[in-house]
């Protein structure tokens, strides 16, 4: 079995991962009717133990992918023999067989993390609405949006949960100061509890340069796993940070949720708006309501002498929304504040709830807040 990408942290004291033990203790779980295993045919994607939690993420073909979750739990008792190992969870996702024909993009079924059998239906029957943030283009602050509007709508009585799904980029556990693994109970990921919400990060859980390079199916895959064998629990709203733009994880989330709303992220530049245009079309083709437009970093205010400069223009994102006749949301300056408040892991509205950043955002929190309990659009 291929071991590429995986990190190198120590098994047992300063031995390296025990490959060989690994694959060997994977092809015991072999299905004894049709030969199947989980050694022959994954690959392995990364392999991290945290205080004896070994989470082993494996790449399978996407046509085989039933037949080998159905052999996780047993795979993973094997693993539990290791020394040092007290709950192994394997995670797969699906990559297309070699020589197999491309097909438009589709999300796969519900695959489980080593433990419980397969479920179909749709994902996350205990939240009470989906909202996904998005944006057209990247670097725009979406991911900085969802962390302060997640937490600030706790800071409103919700009860919230924020799930990354930037799998090509996951920074939310950085945002929110979010360390170790995550504990495994019965078999499902439990989120973590930040800040008065709880999240969970892809970047938590495998290497993120291996993630890096992952591809629609196997992308789709993780979402997936993300929504359905993470143990949620019943939050009033789940906030999603998608990946910027209209691809893969738009299109699973859509399929797999039914999506209360979306909100839209854009710098006040034109060729953001340009995007954040096609990310609202993207959700209305497919019946999903936007829920408004913000404009991050709608301008710059000086620390020191509080002069504004308008950096990337100012009220164009206004102006779209009411041109495409989307409710605008608010605007949120560009403030050092608010970049280190990302870097130190304490949301601006949490850290600095009277700056300029941190009432921004609780005010759009709070309308949102509002029109989820009035069961509404904003
Ligand atoms: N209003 C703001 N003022 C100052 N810095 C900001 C602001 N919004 C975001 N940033 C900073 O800009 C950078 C990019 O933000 P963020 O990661 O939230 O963007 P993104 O749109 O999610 O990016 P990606 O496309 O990579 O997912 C981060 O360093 C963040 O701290």
């Amino acid at each position: 079995m291929p071991f590429r990408n995986y990190r190198t942290r120590p098994l047992a004291q300063n031995a390296p991962f025990p490959t060989d033990e690994i694959t060997r203790l994977l092809d015991m779980a072999r299905d004894p009717a049709t030969g199947l295993s989980l050694a022959a045919e994954g690959q392995v994607q990364s392999c991290s133990l945290d205080n004896g939690r070994l989470l082993l993420t494996l790449a399978i073909p996407r046509d085989k992918a039933e037949a080998l979750s159905a052999l996780c739990p047993a795979a993973s008792r094997q693993l539990e023999t290791l020394p040092g190992v007290t709950v192994a969870t394997i995670m797969l996702t699906a990559h297309r067989p070699a020589g197999a024909p491309k097909q438009a993009a589709q999300p796969q079924g519900h695959r489980p993390l080593g433990g419980t059998a397969p479920t179909e239906g749709p994902l996350l029957p205990g939240v009470k609405a989906v909202i996904a943030v998005a944006s057209g283009k990247g670097g725009v602050g979406k991911s900085t949006t969802a962390v302060n509007l997640a937490v600030g709508l706790g800071m409103e009585g919700l009860k919230v949960g924020l799930l990354d799904a930037d799998i090509h980029g996951p920074s939310l556990h950085r945002m929110l100061g979010m360390q170790g693994k995550p504990e495994v109970v019965d078999g499902r990921l439990q989120p973590v509890q930040a800040w008065g919400i709880t999240a969970m990060s892809l970047g938590m859980l495998v290497d993120e340069k291996a993630a890096m390079i992952w591809r629609g199916p196997m992308v789709m895959g993780a979402v997936n796993q993300l929504l359905g064998d993470v143990d949620w629990g019943t939050p009033d709203v789940l906030v999603v940070d998608l990946p910027p733009g209209t691809g893969d994880v738009q299109l699973s989330l859509i399929q797999k949720t039914s999506l209360a709303g979306a909100v839209i992220v854009s710098t006040p530049q034109d060729i953001a708006l340009i995007d954040a245009r096609r990310a609202v079309s993207m959700f209305e083709k497919v019946h999903v309501p936007v829920l408004g437009l913000i404009e991050n970093m709608s301008y710059f205010c000086c620390p020191n002498c509080g002069h504004t400069t308008e950096l990337f223009g100012h009220g164009g994102a206004r102006q779209e929304a009411e041109a495409m006749d989307v409710p605008f949301l608010g605007e949120v300056p560009l403030l050092a504040d608010i970049r280190a408040s990302g870097d130190s892991g304490v949301p601006v509205v949490i850290g600095a709830p009277d700056s300029e950043g941190g009432r921004a955002w609780r005010k759009i929190a709070h309308t949102l807040a509002r029109s989820l309990r009035a069961g509404r659009k904003a």
